[in-house]
């Protein structure tokens, strides 16, 4: 039921995407579904000092079944993995320029991160704001239910983005282009942006097929 293998990419994409800044103290929590589960990781843990030894092991149903006790963020993961068969990892980070997007009044909440450069539009695809729930709250999954079969990533109202994947690697990627997009986003914000136009968009959804 366990694989050391995944348990310690786990922890090395915790670790880097802690060094990197991109999410603080004890925030953020990765999934990954298994044949026969879930890996998650710990409440309360710091992203960059995992021990792939002791993250939560969650049977089919969701049980927790060993491990430390699994990120209370579970019924946002487990949302994602109900509504697209294909996912197999979701990484929820609170990363700076995402989380600020999430908290701007004025973002269209069915498209919170123009398509600006092609690569957003590959990996993450259109983002909607989902309402804000408290964190940890399973009020959040009919929220996610709602957009979730249409939308691979979504930014948690007031609080950060969530990525989900085909794998632990993709969700990483889709997740660190996110966050440089809306760091883009605000750096540009006020100025003359030139948007990709819906052919452009086409084109990239021909060749790289993202949904
Ligand atoms: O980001 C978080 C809550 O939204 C962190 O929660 P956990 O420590 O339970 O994973
Ligand atoms: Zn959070």
């Amino acid at each position: 039921m366990t694989d050391p293998k995944l348990h310690d990419a786990i922890a090395r994409w915790g670790k880097s995407l802690f060094e990197r800044g991109f999410t603080a103290g004890s925030s953020g929590n990765i999934s990954v579904r298994t044949d026969d589960g879930y890996v998650a990781t710990p409440t309360n843990s710091c992203l960059g000092f995992l021990d792939p030894g002791r993250l939560s092991i969650l049977d089919g149903e969701g049980r927790h079944v060993a491990g430390d006790a699994p990120t209370k963020e579970l019924p946002l993961h487990f949302a994602f993995y109900r509504n697209r068969p294909e996912a197999r990892a979701v990484v929820h980070l609170h990363s700076t320029y995402a989380t600020a997007l999430s908290c701007l009044a004025d973002v269209d909440p069915a498209d919170a991160v123009p398509p600006i450069t092609p690569y957003v539009v590959m990996r993450v695809g259109t983002v909607p704001v989902v309402a804000y729930t408290r964190p940890g709250s399973p009020e959040v999954a009919p929220l996610i239910d709602a957009v979730a079969p249409r939308h691979a990533a979504v930014l948690l109202e007031n609080h950060g983005p969530v990525v989900s994947a085909s794998s632990l690697d993709a969700a990483v990627y889709a997740i660190e282009e996110l966050e440089e997009t809306a760091k883009l986003v605000l750096l540009t914000r006020g100025m003359a942006v030139r948007l990709l136009d819906a052919e452009k968009i086409a084109d990239l959804k021909q060749n790289f097929g993202k949904k």
